[in-house]
């Protein structure tokens, strides 16, 4: 197997609101990294025509979550195509949960970094209300949003853990403006350089 470790992988861990795809965006354009988001993922592989994606269709129609290695496989081989053209590995919103965290851990490695975007709930409530209101969609009402947040803090706090032991983990204060908060990402990631 082809070692995908040989480039950095950067786990970028945050809840909802908190900036992760803000920050992702200028840290691919400063440092080159392949920015992989296993909803996005998951949302290309339902647009295919594939087996798999019938698979997948199936499962969710059901109401089930699809399994972990399913989305770990997609990971995989979306890390595999860009092998040998990127700087690093920028993974948004993974592992959601300790067990997707072994399972990385045992197919493909432990990541250098895990970065946590620490925002209040405050913060994050009120970035998400201001986007909804410039989108049709009013799906994200206040309710909707602390439900979000609280299943992120639930299942967070013990990956969190999982990897304190394990790698660096780096706490981002992201309460600050796009600027700030990508200062302090700069210097949390050449430190892994
Ligand atoms: N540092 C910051 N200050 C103010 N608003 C911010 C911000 N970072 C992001 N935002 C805005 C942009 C979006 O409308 C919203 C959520 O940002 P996002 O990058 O999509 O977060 P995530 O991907 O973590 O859900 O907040
Ligand atoms: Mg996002």
């Amino acid at each position: 197997m082809e070692d995908l470790r040989k480039n950095k992988i950067i786990f970028m861990m945050g809840g909802p609101g908190s900036g992760k795809g803000t920050q992702c965006e200028k840290l691919v354009e400063k440092y080159g990294f392949t920015h992989l988001s296993t909803g996005e993922l998951l949302r290309k592989e339902l647009a295919s025509e594939s087996e798999r994606s019938k698979l997948i269709r199936d499962i969710m129609q059901r109401g089930d979550l699809v399994p972990s290695d399913i989305v770990l496989e997609l990971l995989k081989e979306a890390m595999m195509a860009s092998l040998n053209n990127t700087q690093g590995f920028l993974i948004d919103g993974y592992p959601r949960e300790v067990k997707q965290g072994e399972e990385f851990h045992r197919r493909i490695g432990v990541p250098h970094l895990v970065i946590c975007m620490d925002c209040s709930a405050d913060t994050m409530t009120n970035r998400l209300l201001q986007r909804s209101q410039s989108s049709p969609c009013l799906e994200d009402t206040t309710k909707t949003i602390a439900k979000r947040l609280e299943t992120y803090y639930r299942a967070s706090i013990p990956v969190m853990a999982y990897y304190e032991a394990k790698t660096q983990l780096r706490k981002i204060n992201a309460e600050g403006t796009p600027e700030e908060v990508f200062l302090q990402l700069c210097t949390a990631i050449d430190s892994i350089f």
